[in-house]
C-alpha cells in the first residue's frame, strides 16, 4: 500500500501539541514524513564540511563617514556574493536578544493546553498564531519540517496589540514585553504596581525546572535505638549530598512556630517610626537591630530582617526585643537550642564521632536569630542572592509561600514548605570541621508576586572569641585522609592581618585570595559581624593553601600524567561558571587599531584617536600593521609551544612559584594608584596599610 504522509499530517494537525508535543509523548521512531530520502540527506550534509564563513560587518562605525562607507562596501560585497552576513556592534542590546530566545523557548515549553489557544496552520487566520510547520515542506515532496514556531505579525501602522502575544513570551525582559508593557502602561496609568495587580506581570518564572527535593527527615523514632540509627543514616546522606534537609516531628510545637512566624510579620507591618528605633545597619551596634538590606543586594526588591543575636552565657535582656515580637522570640530561641543539641548530637554521629563531639568544640555557640519579610516582588527574581551560610549551621523556618531554592547537582532545587517542618543547613564552618565530609550548599531565595514571604533563620556562629581553634576534626584524619584545611585561631588571623582599621578589599588582597568578592558582600551581610566575616575569609583562605598545594601537582605534569578527571580545585562551581559564560554572549568586539600610518602626520592623528578612545572605554586594543615581522610573532607562539613540550625534566629547572614580595608591591602600586581616579564599573583597590 502507498504510503499517503497526509495522514501523518493530519494527525499530527488535529493535536495541535506540535513537534514538540510528539516529542514529549515519548516517541522513539521519527515518524515518517519527517525523514528525508537518504540519498537527498547524505548530499545535503556532505555540502556542509567547509570552513567557509559567511561576512561578519561591524556596524559600529556607522554614523561616521569613512566608516560608514567601508561598511555599505562590506554590505554590498556580502549581498552580492553570499546573501547572507552577520553583523555585530547592531545596537540591540543583548538582553533583548537574550530575552527573545528565551521567551521563545518558555513558550514553546509550555503546556500543550496553553499553546493550544494559539494553534493555527491558516497564516491569514491571525496576526500572532503558532503552528507546527509541517505543511511547509509540501514544494519538496513528502517530508516535513521538523519544528514549530510562533509568528508574531507587526503593524506598521504602530497599531499592535501586544496583549495578542502569549504572556510567557513577555519574560526575560525581551523584546516584546518591554512593548507590550510600556503600552499597558500607558493605557492604565496605573504604573507598574497596577500592572501586578492586574496580574499581567509575571507567573512563576520557570528558574528552578528540577523536580528534585530535599530529603525529609522524621524525627520522632530518636528515642529508639533501630530508629535513631536510621534517622543518623539519613542526616549523614542529606548532609553529604545536600548540605540541606528538612526536619519533621522535631518537637518544638506547633504553635510557637505560629507565633514566631505572626510576630515576626507584626513587627515589619509596625508603623515606620515604631521600626525605625531599632534601625541599624552595622552589626556590632547592638543586639537587636532592624535592617533593610535594600543597599546590599542590587535587586529591585529586597527583604527587611530583624536581628537578634544571643548571648550564649543565658546573660539576656529580652526586653531590648521589641515588644510586638518578644514573647514568640525568646520561646521559639530557647526551643531552636534545644533542636541544635539534638541535632549535633545527630550530626556527630553521622560523623562517626561521639555524640557530644560538636557540641563540645562550640557548635551551639553563637546563635543569632534573623526574622525576614520578604515583600511581593512584581518580577519573581533572587531576592536574596545565592550564598552559603559562613556559620556551623542554620535551623530555618519558612512560610507557606516558597521560594528557597538549593543548588544540587548543577540544579537549583526548591525547598517545599513543609507545614511545621524546619530546615537545616549545614554552614562554611561544619563542612570544615568535616574536612570537607559535609557541604555547605549554595541557596537562595527567590520570591515571586505573592507573599509578603515570612521566614525566620536562627545561625549558629561558633565562639566568636578567641582564644577557640578551628579545623578539621583529627578523628576524621587519616592518612587517607589529609586535613584540608589548617586549624587556625581567629585572634591570631585577625591581628596578623587586621590591626588597622579594615576595607574589606583589602582582606581579600592580604590574603591574595582570589575569590568572587561578590558572594563575599552577600556573605559578610549574613553574618553576625565583621568578627565573623573574617573567619570565614579565613577560612576560606587556609582552604586557598590547600588550592596552592593542589596546584604544585602541575610541576609535574597532571595532563600528561593521563588524568581522567580534573581535580577538584579546577571545578568552577557551575552556576559561577554559567554567569560568567553568559557575560561573554555579547557580539560586541574590541577595537582593532591599524598603525600602517603612523608617519603621516593626519594618520598619526587618527591612530592617537583611535587609541584614546579604545584605552578609554576598553583598556583593550588589538594592533596591526605594528612593524613587528611575521617571521618574529611565529616564533615567539613555537617557542612558547616547543618550551611547554619538552621534558619535564628541563622544564622543573626553571620553575618556581615563589613571588610574594613582588606581589606586595604591586599590589601597593595599583592601590595607590587607583585611588585617586575612581571609575564606575571597576575594580577599586584600597590599600590602608
Ligand atoms: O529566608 C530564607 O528562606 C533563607 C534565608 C537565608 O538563607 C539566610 O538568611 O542565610
Ligand atoms: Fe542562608
Amino acid at each position: 500500500m502507498d504510503y499517503d504522509p497526509s495522514d501523518e499530517k493530519k494527525a499530527i494537525d488535529d493535536a495541535k501539541a506540535g513537534v514538540k508535543g510528539l516529542v514529549d509523548s515519548g516517541i522513539v521512531e521519527i515518524p515518517r514524513i519527517f525523514i528525508r530520502p537518504p540519498h537527498e540527506l547524505s548530499e545535503e550534509l556532505n555540502m556542509c564540511k567547509s570552513t567557509l564563513q559567511v561576512p561578519v560587518v561591524d556596524l559600529s562605525g556607522i554614523h561616521v563617514e569613512d566608516g560608514r562607507k567601508k561598511i555599505v562596501e562590506e554590505i554590498r560585497e556580502a549581498s552580492e556574493k553570499w546573501g547572507f552576513f552577520q553583523v555585530i556592534n547592531h545596537g540591540v542590546p543583548s538582553s533583548v536578544l537574550e530575552g527573545m530566545i528565551d521567551g521563545t523557548r518558555k513558550f514553546h515549553e509550555q503546556d500543550v493546553e496553553v499553546k493550544k489557544e494559539y494553534y493555527s496552520s491558516d497564516p491569514t487566520a491571525r496576526r500572532v498564531r503558532y503552528v507546527s510547520n509541517l505543511h511547509l515542506y509540501k514544494t519538496k515532496g513528502k517530508t516535513a519540517n521538523s519544528k514549530d514556531s510562533l509568528h508574531i505579525s507587526w503593524q506598521d501602522s504602530g497599531h499592535n496589540e501586544p496583549e495578542e502575544i502569549p504572556p510567557v513570551c513577555s519574560f526575560g525582559l525581551g523584546l516584546l514585553w518591554r512593548y507590550s508593557l510600556k503600552i499597558e502602561m500607558d493605557e492604565r496609568k496605573a504604573g507598574i504596581k497596577g500592572l501586578v495587580d492586574s496580574g499581567i506581570v509575571a507567573e512563576e518564572l520557570n528558574m528552578c525546572k528540577s523536580t528534585l527535593q530535599i530529603p525529609v527527615v522524621d524525627l520522632s523514632g530518636i528515642e529508639v535505638e533501630d530508629g535513631r540509627k536510621k534517622i543518623v543514616d539519613e542526616i549523614r546522606e542529606a548532609s553529604e549530598k545536600w548540605g540541606f534537609f528538612q526536619v519533621i516531628n522535631h518537637g518544638i510545637p506547633s504553635s510557637v512556630l505560629e507565633e514566631i512566624i505572626d510576630g515576626t510579620r507584626k513587627f515589619h507591618e509596625q508603623d515606620v517610626e515604631v521600626k525605625n528605633e531599632y534601625y541599624s545597619s552595622d552589626p556590632t551596634a547592638r543586639r537587636v537591630r532592624y535592617e533593610s538590606n535594600l543597599h546590599l543586594y542590587k535587586t529591585k526588591n529586597s527583604k527587611d530582617s530583624l536581628h537578634i543575636s544571643w548571648q550564649d552565657s543565658g546573660h539576656n535582656e529580652p526586653e531590648e526585643i521589641p515588644p510586638v515580637c518578644r514573647k514568640p522570640s525568646v520561646e521559639y530561641i530557647n526551643h531552636v537550642i534545644k533542636l541544635q543539641h539534638i541535632l549535633l548530637g545527630l550530626l556527630s554521629e553521622a560523623l562517626g564521632l561521639n555524640p557530644n563531639h560538636l557540641k563540645a568544640i562550640g557548635c551551639d555557640k553563637g546563635p543569632t536569630l534573623v526574622c525576614n519579610y520578604y515583600s511581593a516582588c512584581p518580577q519573581p527574581e533572587p531576592t536574596l542572592g545565592k550564598h552559603t551560610d559562613p556559620v556551623f549551621a542554620t535551623i530555618l523556618l519558612q512560610d507557606q509561600n516558597g521560594g528557597l531554592q538549593v543548588m544540587c547537582d548543577n540544579q537549583w532545587a526548591d525547598v517545599t514548605p513543609i507545614e511545621y517542618g524546619l530546615v537545616v543547613n549545614i554552614g562554611d564552618l561544619l563542612q570544615i570541621v568535616s574536612n570537607d565530609k559535609f557541604v555547605s550548599a549554595i541557596h537562595r531565595v527567590v520570591v515571586k508576586n505573592v507573599g509578603p514571604r515570612i521566614s525566620v533563620a536562627c545561625f549558629f556562629n561558633g565562639h566568636f572569641v578567641a582564644p577557640k581553634m578551628y579545623g578539621p576534626i583529627k578523628e576524621l584524619i587519616s592518612e587517607e585522609n589529609p586535613p584540608l584545611y589548617k586549624e587556625f585561631q581567629v585572634v591570631d588571623y585577625i591581628t596578623k592581618f587586621f590591626s588597622k582599621p579594615l576595607d574589606k578589599t583589602v582582606i581579600f588582597f592580604t590574603l591574595g585570595v582570589h575569590f568572587n568578592q561578590l558572594k563575599y558582600e552577600e556573605q559578610m551581610h549574613l553574618t553576625m559581624g565583621w568578627k565573623q566575616s573574617y573567619e570565614t575569609a579565613s577560612a576560606h583562605f587556609l582552604r586557598d593553601e590547600r588550592t596552592i598545594g593542589e596546584l604544585m601537582l602541575f610541576k609535574w605534569g597532571l595532563v600528561d600524567s593521563g588524568i581522567v578527571e580534573i581535580p577538584r580545585i579546577f571545578i568552577r562551581p557551575p552556576h559561577e561558571l554559567a554567569e560568567e559564560l553568559n557575560t561573554c554572549k555579547s557580539t560586541l568586539q574590541v577595537p582593532v587599531v591599524d598603525l600602517s600610518g603612523i608617519q603621516v602626520e593626519d594618520e598619526r592623528k587618527k591612530i592617537v584617536d583611535e587609541i584614546r578612545e579604545a584605552s578609554e572605554k576598553w583598556g583593550f586594543f588589538q594592533l596591526i600593521n605594528h612593524g613587528i615581522p611575521s617571521s618574529v610573532l611565529e616564533g615567539m607562539i613555537d617557542g612558547t609551544r616547543k618550551f611547554h613540550e619538552q621534558d619535564v625534566e628541563v622544564k622543573k629547572e626553571y620553575y618556581s612559584s615563589d613571588r610574594p614580595e613582588k606581589l606586595d608591591m604591586i599590589v601597593i602600586f595599583m592601590c595607590t594608584k587607583q585611588k585617586e581616579r575612581q571609575h564606575p564599573g571597576r575594580i577599586h583597590y584600597t590599600y590602608l596599610g
